[in-house]
């Protein structure tokens, strides 16, 4: 006998729910009425602007659809009112940013502009047909006193003497924009634009090199001591203001020192007392604002790069070390950064990351934990694709990335045994070339098969995604499944898989919970009028 549509329909129903048991948004505790509602009206909206403002056609983006191309669809995602509600969202921790990406350019170079003492060079006169292709470079000369000050647009420019950035500003050649064709040329070189993602940087490799000398213009003005300061202070600020309640900035190590205001090279150890003294200030802030429960702090990822040599590394271990002997609330993990695909592997380190642990216990410093980088390719079986294995060998806290831990079972069943927790970066990831748009990400498959997520922002900076609205916001645009309550596990993740101590992670998640209902009440007031009635 034929089995009953009714019938069909229960097992149809049962086999659904079997496919889903493992997400997040599944294992949790029953909805609250509010929760209920809420996801039906952002549902509901997320509907409604699938068939009107993404069917539109707008001259500069043929054929929008949701989830497309960050770069091309963000005029468009800033007008929906999705994007609206999410803002009002609460985040959570962020837990993979590299700071030297965390604050928006515009905001950067006034503090640059700003400051005497910031020169800028060009290796050629710049004119119309080597502007785009010329890097600025940046240094902080204390000392300098620039005399007869040439325009870098002259054609008598000598290259690469160094002139004060406010002038090279002001003498910018008026074919070339003026003041403003310099912050245009400034701002392409410190960010990633359309045509060079999704056009002539069109691989891995390629939009990596753009990437990475983003890094090389911007470091010299962020780690410049004054700066740096005022640096620190708006990335908290900005991520307060995104609803973001606590932070885990990755700290790129690479050389020995900063650059204090003198000129001279300065130990890490100042880098983290400004960090520490910005720290307290926004707390302090906070706390008479009445606000001290919306910013639980912050703790920095200590990083360096994936191309010293072994024997190197021992140099950063130790000074990790040293560093959280004087800072233990601020050191909470190390990590290894940089472009995956071409630099060395986490097995090329084994040797002094496996002596790490001894090190520390000789030192006598609380356990510091590896939270690696790893996984951040397309390869499959390269050594990129490898570094999973040491990773979760070493005993990795979390995972920078893991795009392709989706390849392997046996890796994935560990992630769940082990709750090590994946920070995926899904419009780093579209940017770097790894997903064409949020549809072949592997995020989705990962949250069905129960793997543990805090979505993450990674280099907001450059990508111009600033706070985490907008990653958010990719990922709910582009599932049918995916609805308001997982996108709240995540966020409520991002704090369970923090290195926050256990009272401070009870405190950030009993504050994160009170403004929830506060946002899901909000989200169902504002929403209202999408509602769709069946
Ligand atoms: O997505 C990433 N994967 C690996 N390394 C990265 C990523 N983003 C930034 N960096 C690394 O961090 C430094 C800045 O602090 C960059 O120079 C780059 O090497």
């Amino acid at each position: 006998m034929a089995l009953s549509l009714a019938d069909y329909a229960k097992e149809r129903e049962e086999l659904i729910s079997l496919d889903r048991a493992l997400r997040a948004d599944h294992r949790r505790e029953p909805l609250s009425p509010t929760e209920v509602l809420a996801d039906k009206v952002i549902r509901d909206v997320r509907m409604a602007e699938a068939s009107s403002i993404w069917t539109a056609e707008y001259p500069s983006i043929p054929h929008p659809f949701p989830g497309m191309e960050f770069l091309t669809g963000r005029s468009v995602i800033v007008q929906t009112k999705l994007f609206e509600i999410l803002i009002q969202m609460p985040k959570g921790a962020l837990l993979h940013a590299h700071l030297d990406a965390t604050v928006n350019v515009p905001f950067l170079l006034d503090l640059a502009l700003k400051q005497p003492a910031i020169h800028v060079r060009s290796p050629v006169p710049l004119d119309s047909s080597n502007l785009k292709s010329t890097l600025p470079e940046f240094q902080a000369l204390p000392q300098h006193v620039a005399e007869n000050v040439i325009s870098l647009t002259d054609a008598q420019y000598e290259p690469n003497t160094w002139v004060p950035i406010k002038q090279a500003r002001e003498t910018f050649g008026t074919k070339l924009g003026g003041p403003e064709g310099f912050d245009q040329w400034v701002t392409g070189a410190l960010t990633i634009d359309p045509s060079e993602a999704y056009g002539t940087h069109n691989t891995v490799t390629k939009i990596w090199q753009k990437f990475l000398s983003t890094f090389r213009v911007s470091n010299p003005i962020i780690r410049y001591v004054p700066i740096f300061k005022e640096y620190v202070r708006e990335f908290l600020k900005s991520s307060i203001a995104d609803g973001i309640s606590y932070v885990e900035p990755r700290v790129n190590f690479v050389y020995k020192g900063i650059i204090a205001a003198d000129g001279t090279h300065l130990p890490h150890r100042e880098l983290l007392l400004i960090f520490d003294q910005v720290l307290n200030e926004i707390k302090r802030d906070m706390k008479q604002q009445g606000r001290e429960d919306d910013f639980i702090g912050a703790r920095i990822i200590y990083s360096t790069v994936r191309f010293i040599t072994p024997d190197e590394l021992y140099w950063f271990l130790e000074d990790c070390i040293a560093l959280k002997k004087e800072f233990p609330h601020l050191i909470a993990a190390f990590d290894l950064v940089g472009d995956e695909n071409v630099s060395h592997p986490l097995k090329y380190y084994a040797e002094p990351l496996l002596k790490f642990h001894e090190m520390q216990k000789k030192a006598g410093v609380d356990e510091i934990p590896f939270i690696f980088h790893a996984g951040e390719t397309l390869g499959d079986g390269t050594e990129a694709d490898m570094n999973l294995y040491d990773a979760i060998l070493l005993g990795t806290k979390r995972i920078g990335h893991g795009f392709s831990l989706i390849k392997h079972p046996k890796l994935i069943e560990m992630c769940k045994e082990r709750e090590i927790a994946v920070e995926v970066c899904p419009i780093s990831n579209e940017i770097l070339r790894l997903t064409s748009s949020m549809h072949m990400h592997p995020l989705p498959a990962l949250l069905n098969h129960g793997v543990r997520v805090a979505l993450c922002s990674d280099d907001p900076a450059v990508f111009g995604s600033m706070g985490l609205t907008y990653d958010f916001f990719q990922v709910l645009a582009a599932s049918e499944i995916t609805g308001i309550i997982q996108l709240g596990e995540m966020a409520k993740d991002s704090i369970k898989f923090s290195t926050l101590d256990p009272p401070e992670k009870q405190r950030a998640l009993d504050a994160w919970k009170v403004r929830w209902e506060k946002f899901l009440k909000y989200a169902v007031s504002t929403g209202t009028e999408y509602i769709w009635e069946e």
